[in-house]
C-alpha cells in the first residue's frame, strides 16, 4: 500500500508464525497453573498437621511463579522481526545523509585495558559511512593519560586502518578481532571474477599485505600495552600537547575537566594515506571532584552529550561500551533505516541492536549469551512499542534522548545537520567544551532527570529508555544475521553473580520508584509493554520463592512429609504437566535460539545460582535502600581473564569459584542449598527402597534429584577439584556447618 503511494519504505516488519499453537500452549498452562493453585488451596494440611506452614509457604511460591510467568506471557505473544532496505537509503544524495556523534565510554585502565579500548574506537571510526559525518567521542571516568596515549595511538592507526578497511572490505573492522583466528575469512571478494594466475597473485600479494599491516597493529598494541603495564606514558612518547593535561596531584577521582579534539575532520591535514578526510575524534574526561557524585555512566553521558553539541551537534547517536565493538560495518545505514522512514520513522526514538559476546564458550558456561532474551524477549517487546534501552549498541535521536516530547507534529529535519558547520578554532571549542564538563554544570538543572540520561538508578539505560517511551517515543529492535556489536562476557562466576548482582538490583529500583512501569506507563504505554518491563524488574524478588521451593521441599522429605499429591492422584497429573511443559518448552525456545542442549542445561544451573544469590542481594539491598540503610553502586565488570590458569578452565568450561572475597557469601549459599539437597536425596531414596514406595515423596524426590543433578559441579568444586578455582575450604565448612543446622531444625 505505502509502495502504491510512491512511498519506499526503508524497513519492514514480519510478525512471528507459529502464534496459535503458542497461544494454545499457553492457555493449556494457564489451566493446569490453576489446578495446582486449586489443589494447594483445597488440601492445606489441618492445623496442627506437621508441613501446615511450609505448605502455605509452597502456596505463596506457586502464586508468585504463576504470577510471574504470566508475565513473561507478555513478549511471547507477538514478536516481531525487522528487515531494513539499505540500498534504497542509498538511493539517496549521500550528501544527504545525517551526521552521526559515536559515544564511547570507558571508566578504568586496569579493568578495561586501553588496547580494547583503542580497537572499539577503530572499529566504531570505521564504519561503512562519509567519515567527515562521523564523530567518535570517547569519555574516560579514569581521566587516565594511559586512555589518552592509547587513543592519541589510534588517531594515527586510523590514518592506515580506514583505508585497509575500504580496500579489503574488511569486516569485522575491529583491528583486534579482526587479525584474530577466524581474520580474513570474510573480506575482499573483488578477485572472485579474476582468472586462476591472477586470483594466485592477488591472493599472495594480499596475504603479505595482511600480515604486514597485522605487525603494525601488532606493534602499536605492544606500545599501548607497555606503558599500561608501566603504569605512566615516558616522556619521550608524550608528543601530544594533550599531555600538558596530566599534573602529578591528579587522581581518577579528583581533577579537572578535559576535552582534547585528536582529529578535527575540517582541517585539511584531517587525511588518511589515501587522501581521505578522518572522522573527528575526541578524548573528553569530565572533571571529578571528591565532594561532588558523578553518577557513573549516565553522568559520563549526560557530560558527552553537551561536549558534542558543541562540536558536532548530530541528530543521531550511537552509544557502545568500550568493550563492544563494531562487528558490522553496516550498522548505522541499517539503523537509519528505521529513523528516517518517511511514514513509520518520525516517532522513532532509538535503535536497540543485541547484546553479543565473543567470547562465551560453547555451551555458554555462565549463560551470559542470553540468546532467549535478545532472540525471543526483545522481538516481542518490539511489537508491544518497543525494546528496553541495553545501554550499548543502541543509536538514539539526539532530540528524544534530549528529553524531547513526540508530537504528532514532530518531524525531523534531515537536511539540516548533514555536515559539520562549525567555524570556531579548535581551541575554542575545546574550551567551550570544557565549560559544559564541570561538575557544578548540572547543579539545579534538569540533566539527570528530564533530560539526558537517569540519575540514581545503576541500569541507567533501563530507566532512560522507559522514560523516553512514556515521553511517547517508540524504539525498535533490529537483529540482524550478522551481530551489529559483539562484547566481553564476564569469565567467572563470582564476576558474573555481581553484574546480575548490579542488573536485578536496578530493575527492581525502578519498579520501587515512582517510575514502576506499570503506573508511571499508565496511559502512556500499552499494558502488555508495561508488563513486558516487569519481567526484568521483578528478576530478584524471585530469589525468596525459588529459595523456598530449593530448600523446604527436600528437607520435608528428608523428614518423611509429603507436600505434593501422591503419584496416583489425579492432581499429581497438574503438578508433572506444569513442571514438564514449562521445562521442554524453554528447551525449544533455548534450542531455537540458539543454544545448545548442554547449554541450555547451564542456563537452568545459572538461573538457580542467580536466583539465590545475586537476585537476594538485590532483593535485599533495595529493602535496605527503602529504609534508607545503603545506596547501589556501579562495580565495573573486568574484561581481562585474571592471570593464571582461569582463563585455560574458562575454556575448558570449568566454573570458576575462586578466592574472591566479594562472593563469599554467594558462595557459603551457594554451597548450602547444594548440601541440603545431597543429604536429603540421599535419606529420600534410602527411605524410599527402604518402605518399597515412591508414590508420597516422588515429587520432592525428582526436585531434590534435579537440584542435585543441576549442582553436580557445585560438589566437585568444593569436594573433589585441587586447581586453584575450587571453592575454598572456608566456605565447605561453613556450608557443611549450616547444612547440619538446617537438616536438624526441630520447626520442621
Ligand atoms: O562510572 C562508570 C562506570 C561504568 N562506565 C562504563 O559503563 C560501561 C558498562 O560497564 P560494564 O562494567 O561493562 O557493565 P556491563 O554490565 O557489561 O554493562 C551493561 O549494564 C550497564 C548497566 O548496569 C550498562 O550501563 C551497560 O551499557 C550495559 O552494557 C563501560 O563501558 C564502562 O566503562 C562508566 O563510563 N563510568
Ligand atoms: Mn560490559
Amino acid at each position: 500500500m505505502a509502495e502504491a503511494s510512491g512511498h519506499r519504505p526503508l524497513f519492514s516488519t514480519q510478525s512471528a508464525s507459529g502464534r496459535t499453537v503458542y497461544k494454545l500452549f499457553a492457555g493449556s498452562m494457564l489451566v493446569s497453573i490453576c489446578l495446582v493453585l486449586i489443589y494447594r488451596v483445597s488440601h492445606a494440611p489441618e492445623a496442627g498437621e506437621s508441613g501446615r506452614w511450609a505448605w502455605f509457604g509452597m502456596l505463596a511460591a506457586e502464586l508468585w511463579f504463576s504470577f510471574y510467568w504470566i508475565i513473561t506471557q507478555s513478549v511471547r505473544w507477538n514478536p516481531v522481526y525487522r528487515t531494513t532496505f539499505k540500498d534504497r537509503l542509498s538511493q539517496l544524495e549521500e550528501a544527504e545523509l545525517p551526521c552521526v556523534d559515536i559515544f564511547v565510554c570507558t571508566a578504568d585502565p586496569v579493568a578495561e585495558p586501553p588496547a580494547m579500548v583503542v580497537s572499539t574506537v577503530l572499529s566504531l571510526m570505521a564504519y561503512d559511512y562519509p567519515p567527515e559525518k562521523l564523530s567518535v567521542y570517547l569519555s574516560d571516568d579514569s581521566g587516565s593519560e594511559l586512555t589518552f596515549y592509547a587513543i592519541c595511538e589510534a588517531a594515527q592507526f586510523a590514518k592506515r586502518w580506514l583505508p585497509f578497511c575500504r580496500r579489503h572490505r574488511v569486516e569485522p573492522r575491529s583491528p583486534a578481532a579482526y587479525f584474530s583466528g577466524s581474520a580474513g575469512a570474510s573480506d575482499d571478494k573483488e578477485h572472485s571474477d579474476m582468472k586462476v594466475g591472477h586470483v594466485l597473485f592477488g591472493f599472495i600479494c594480499k596475504n603479505l599485505k595482511f600480515l604486514s599491516f597485522q605487525n603494525l597493529f601488532r606493534e602499536m598494541e605492544s606500545r599501548i600495552d607497555a606503558v599500561s603495564i608501566l603504569g605512566k606514558v615516558p616522556k619521550e612518547q608524550k608528543t601530544h600537547k594533550g599531555f600538558s593535561e596530566w599534573t602529578s596531584e591528579m587522581t581518577s577521582k579528583n581533577h579537572q575537566p578535559i576535552v582534547q579534539i585528536l582529529i578535527d575532520s575540517r582541517e585539511e591535514t584531517s587525511v588518511d594515506i589515501d587522501g581521505i578526510v578522518l572522522p573527528t575524534l575526541v578524548y573528553m574526561a569530565r572533571e571529578k571532584r571528591p565532594q561532588h557524585h558523578h553518577n557513573f555512566k549516565a553522568g559520563a553521558m549526560n557530560a558527552l552529550l553537551r561536549v558534542s553539541s558543541v562540536i558536532s551537534n548530530s541528530p543521531i547517536i550511537l552509544n557502545a561500551d568500550c568493550d563492544m565493538y563494531s562487528n558490522n560495518s553496516q550498522s548505522i545505514r541499517d539503523a537509519l533505516c528505521f529513523v528516517m522512514d518517511e511514514q513509520q520513522g518520525h516517532d522513532v526514538a532509538f535503535v536497540q541492536f543485541p547484546q553479543c559476546y565473543e567470547n562465551t564458550t560453547k555451551n555458554d558456561l555462565y549463560a551470559n549469551a542470553l540468546k532467549v532474551l535478545f532472540g525471543v524477549e526483545f522481538s516481542g517487546l518490539d511489537g508491544l512499542g518497543g525494546p528496553l534501552y541495553a545501554g550499548t549498541g543502541c543509536f538514539h535521536r539526539r532530540n528524544a534522548l534530549c528529553g524531547t516530547k513526540y508530537t504528532t507534529e514532530y518531524k525531523e529535519d534531515w537536511k539540516r545537520r548533514t555536515k559539520m558547520e562549525n567555524r570556531e578554532t579548535v581551541s575554542i571549542l575545546e574550551d567551550r567544551a570544557k565549560s559544559l564538563a564541570t561538575c557544578i554544570y548540572e547543579l539545579n538543572t534538569q540533566w539527570g532527570k528530564e533530560i539526558g540520561l537517569a540519575y540514581g538508578c545503576v541500569v541507567e539505560d533501563v530507566i532512560t529508555g522507559l522514560m523516553i517511551q512514556c515521553r511517547g517515543w517508540r524504539s525498535v529492535y533490529f537483529n540482524p544475521e550478522r551481530k551489529g556489536f559483539l562484547g566481553v562476557a564476564p569469565t567467572t562466576l563470582p564476576q558474573t553473580l555481581v553484574q546480575h548482582k548490579r542488573w536485578s538490583e536496578g530493575d527492581l529500583q525502578i519498579v520501587l520508584s515512582k517510575y514502576c512501569p506499570l503506573f508511571y506507563g499508565h496511559g502512556k504505554l500499552k499494558l502488555g509493554h508495561r508488563i513486558g518491563y516487569c519481567i526484568y524488574c521483578l528478576w530478584a524478588p524471585n530469589s525468596i520463592p525459588t529459595l523456598f521451593y530449593l530448600t523446604i521441599p527436600s528437607l520435608f522429605l528428608l523428614k518423611g512429609v509429603s507436600l505434593f499429591p501422591e503419584a496416583s492422584s489425579p492432581w499429581f497429573v497438574s503438578f508433572a504437566y506444569v513442571a514438564a511443559a514449562k521445562n521442554a518448552y524453554s528447551l525449544v525456545e533455548s534450542l531455537i535460539s540458539g543454544d545448545t542442549l548442554v547449554g541450555w542445561w547451564n542456563i537452568q544451573r545459572m538461573w538457580m545460582l542467580k536466583r539465590t544469590t545475586s537476585y537476594l542481594f538485590a532483593t535485599i539491598d533495595n529493602m535496605l535502600a527503602l529504609v534508607g540503610a545503603s545506596k547501589a553502586g556501579f562495580v565495573i565488570t573486568a574484561k581481562v581473564a585474571e592471570p593464571d590458569d582461569s582463563a585455560k578452565r574458562y575454556e575448558r568450561e570449568v566454573m570458576e569459584f575462586g578466592t574472591t572475597a566479594s562472593a563469599g557469601v554467594m558462595f557459603v549459599i551457594i554451597g548450602t542449598t547444594a548440601l541440603i539437597n545431597l543429604a536429603c536425596l540421599v535419606v529420600g531414596l534410602q527411605r524410599a527402597v527402604a518402605d518399597q514406595a515412591f508414590g508420597g515423596l516422588l515429587m520432592q524426590n525428582v526436585i531434590c534429584g534435579l537440584v542435585v543433578a543441576l549442582n553436580l559441579p557445585i560438589y566437585e568444586a568444593m569436594f573433589l577439584r585441587k586447581d586453584e578455582g575450587r571453592m575454598s575450604s572456608s566456605t565447605v565448612f561453613a556450608s557443611a556447618g549450616l547444612t547440619v543446622l538446617a537438616c536438624a531444625l526441630p520447626v520442621l
